[in-house]
């Protein structure tokens, strides 16, 4: 089978600084695979390339079987980044209509589609409020809603749940699981352990390598422990 989201021999530079070292990775569609890994490790790094942020020092990225960067793959990429990217000028709602505007969907689907994304963030009742007068886990919130909101098949999330409270988290976490039964392959991030819980397939980063990686449950095994944490510190990682 052919993964949804290939990386071939990565590895990444800033300069001098070796940020990714020699990583690959597969993740096949319909999976909730998790990133994890302490602060400053490559996540993000990683991420960007997925999405066609960036380009690779050496290696290839392929999304969906085509090479990235790609302009109609990345279409189908809903990508949530760390920092909001967000008109602060504009409403809610003028900000999902601007971002639904450049998936040229058509004005019924736009419709349905912005009431959708708002609702799952639960951000409805605030829509006509200025971004600029958003809270910060409304504004990731409102992230998450433009990473949806053109029905993507590849969800790259990064840190969706910072800064969102512990109920919203549920939902939202919710929300990821029941995207997955619908066959989205869904990329995220995080360093919060019980967040790695919830993932089918996790890689443990550090340093810009995998640590290591498998499904929660066979790490647990594989290291004879029962805390995703354990396994992190026994794997020669370190959280911040
Ligand atoms: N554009 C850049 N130029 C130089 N160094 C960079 C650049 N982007 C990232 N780095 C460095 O690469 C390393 C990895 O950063 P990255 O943001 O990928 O980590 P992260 O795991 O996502 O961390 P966090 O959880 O804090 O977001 C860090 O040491 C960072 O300083």
């Amino acid at each position: 089978m052919t993964a949804t989201i290939e990386l071939k021999s990565i590895s990444k530079s800033f300069g001098k600084k070796l940020v990714l070292n020699d990583i690959d990775l597969a993740i096949q569609s319909g999976q909730i695979y998790g990133l994890i890994g302490p602060s400053g490790s490559g996540k993000t790094t990683l991420v960007k390339l997925i999405v066609g942020m960036d380009q690779p020092t050496t290696g290839e990225v392929q999304v969906l079987g085509m090479a990235i960067p790609n302009l109609k793959v990345l279409q189908k990429i809903g990508y949530m980044a760390q920092a909001d990217a967000l008109y602060a000028d504009l409403t809610g709602a003028e900000n999902l209509s601007f971002f639904a505007s450049l998936f040229k969907l058509k004005k019924d689907v736009k419709k349905k589609r912005i009431a959708y994304a708002a609702d799952l963030v639960d951000l409805s009742s605030h829509l006509h409020k200025k971004v600029q007068n958003y809270s910060g886990g409304m504004k990731r919130r409102l992230s998450l809603a433009v990473a949806l909101i053109q029905d993507p098949e590849v969800l790259v999330l990064d840190e969706p749940t910072v800064g969102i409270d512990p109920e919203l988290r549920q939902s939202i976490w919710a929300e990821i699981d029941r995207l997955k039964r619908t066959g989205k392959t869904i990329l995220v991030t995080t360093h919060v352990m019980d967040e790695a819980e919830k993932c089918d397939q996790l890689a443990m980063i550090r340093d810009g390598q995998i640590l290591t990686r498998g499904s929660p449950q066979q790490l647990k095994q594989q290291f004879g422990i029962s805390s995703l944490e354990d396994v992190f510190l026994q794997a020669g990682g370190k959280m911040a």
